[in-house]
């Protein structure tokens, strides 16, 4: 197979990527090692998009991060993704954290972050009814927003699929073949791919593809982070991401709600050895319990719906980087993209074309442009007379299966048939939220399953869960 670009990694970044260079005549191919988009760092964060207003100044994450932010508002509507300014508060509960305040806002001033403001005691208990009445004062960050990240790398992909971008996936890449000081093959389980530029957008491994040319000046560690998702029920809830005061290494544990309405609690940041390792310990959820509810005293973590953790990629020596190379042509090669990655990924995509047009590669613009994407109809938002007009339409609409969430068969079989579409219990999950409420998939799992089975013509028993061999329904017991 023959190509112009591979796109190492099928996360938000590579995706955001993807479609930025499908703007052009040019043959651009995903490969990722996952058998879904984002299936990995971009799906288990904090979903927010950040301002940029703790970032380090003058670094390339500040400056991707702050032109990020304001492209949300046009990019969701194009692509139909669910996205909130909520904005963000950061309380201050004792006088050397009201010390603090003049330095977090000056930083955010030299991250051109202009909007941050204080607010009294009063204001922000009026804001925030739930905040400890210890609360001093604190600052405000209206711009800082949430998201469903999950339809926002789905968005991303198949908008770029729809413009003429190929897709590998349970595909990994297990060598580079460099000639004559250029990159010629990428060397995947499912064969050889010939082109001349290689953008390495491999997140948590974006080291070991590097060290497939010789390229490995660094190291990347997994910092896990791990959250409680609450019940949209949960009597204490907050109104805006409440943040802690930032260290040096994380924002720190948080509570925000979700753009469906839940409430999202964590992270926790342990540096692991293991990359592989996104397990959920009592002693990170407990601490994540007693640092929020200095914060915020009534958070209910008995209300948990789930428990998660992700890992982002740390690079060790730190620093989000874009590098090419005058002895290795065709080759870009980005690393540090850690837990800022979801927000900068739009601003990531033109960075790295322009790149890309540096080290040579032509990009003439298309004409034929397609930049906005329909997205799945989501049943439970619509009005009686929508749903109606809905179901008359499709009367699988009528069908619903998921019954916490209130999904639908035709959601889900939407999101099985489009482009890069569900073929696991998860994947269903990320696209339509079926599964994602209270009862975790204990009343619609096994329905998906049949869906999922019948749809791709297989054995229930072979339908996974996300990973090849995380098959859920082992055989008949009778
Ligand atoms: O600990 P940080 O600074 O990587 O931030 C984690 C937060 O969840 C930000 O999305």
């Amino acid at each position: 197979m023959k190509t112009d670009v591979v796109i190492i990694g099928a996360g938000a970044v590579g995706c955001a990527i993807a479609r930025e260079l499908s703007k052009y005549r040019v043959k651009v191919t995903v490969v990722d090692m996952r058998d879904d988009i984002g299936g990995n760092a971009s799906k288990s964060n904090s979903a927010i998009i950040h301002t940029g207003y703790d970032a380090k100044p003058g670094t390339l994450e500040s400056q991707l991060v702050v032109a990020a932010n304001p492209m949300y508002d046009q990019l969701t509507k194009d692509l139909d993704v669910p996205f909130k300014r909520i904005g963000a508060i950061l309380p201050a509960f004792n006088e050397e954290q009201f010390a603090q305040l003049p330095a977090i806002k000056e930083k955010a001033f030299l991250n051109r972050v202009y909007d941050v403001e204080y607010l009294s005691r009063e204001e922000l208990l009026e804001r925030e009814p739930e905040l400890n009445p210890e609360v001093l004062g604190g600052l405000y960050i209206p711009r800082e927003s949430i998201i469903d990240p999950f339809i926002l790398v789905q968005a991303l992909a198949e908008n770029a699929y729809e413009n003429g971008v190929n897709f590998l996936l349970n595909t990994k890449v297990t060598d580079i073949r460099v000639r004559d000081g250029a990159v010629r093959e990428v060397v995947t389980s499912g064969g050889v791919i010939e082109t001349d530029f290689i953008v390495n957008a491999a997140a948590l491994y974006c080291d070991e593809i590097a060290a497939m040319v010789g390229k490995a000046d660094y190291k990347v560690v997994a910092r896990r982070g791990q959250f409680y998702i609450l019940d949209k029920n949960t009597s204490c809830k907050v109104n805006h991401i409440v943040l802690p005061i930032p260290t040096k290494i994380t924002k720190g544990k948080l509570m925000t709600p979700t753009i469906h309405g839940n409430m999202l609690v964590g992270p926790t940041a342990e540096d692991l050895q293991d990359k592989l390792d996104a397990s959920t310990t009592t002693e990170g959820l407990e601490s994540i319990y007693e640092d929020v509810r200095k914060m915020i005293p009534r958070v209910n973590v008995r209300d948990t719906v789930t428990q998660y953790s992700g890992l982002r990629p740390n690079r060790n020596p730190e620093g989000l980087q874009v590098d090419v190379y005058n002895d290795l042509k065709g080759y870009l090669n980005l690393s540090g993209v850690r837990s800022t990655g979801l927000t900068l990924s739009v601003a990531m995509g033109k960075y790295a074309t322009e790149k890309l047009k540096e080290i040579g590669c032509e990009l003439r613009l298309k004409d034929n442009f397609k930049k906005t994407r329909r997205g799945i109809p989501r049943f439970h938002e619509l009005n009686t007379e929508q749903k109606e007009a809905l179901i008359l339409e499709n009367p699988l609409y009528g069908n619903v299966i998921c019954r916490c969430e209130t999904i639908t068969e035709g959601e889900i079989l939407d999101a099985i048939h489009r482009p890069l579409g569900a073929k696991t219990v998860d994947a269903v999950k990320r696209r339509v939220r079926a599964g994602m409420g209270r009862c975790q998939g204990g009343f619609c799992g096994p329905k998906v399953i049949e869906i999922l089975a019948r749809e791709w013509k297989i054995p229930v028993e072979e339908v996974n869960k996300n990973l090849k061999g995380s098959n859920m329904v082992v055989g008949k017991n009778k």
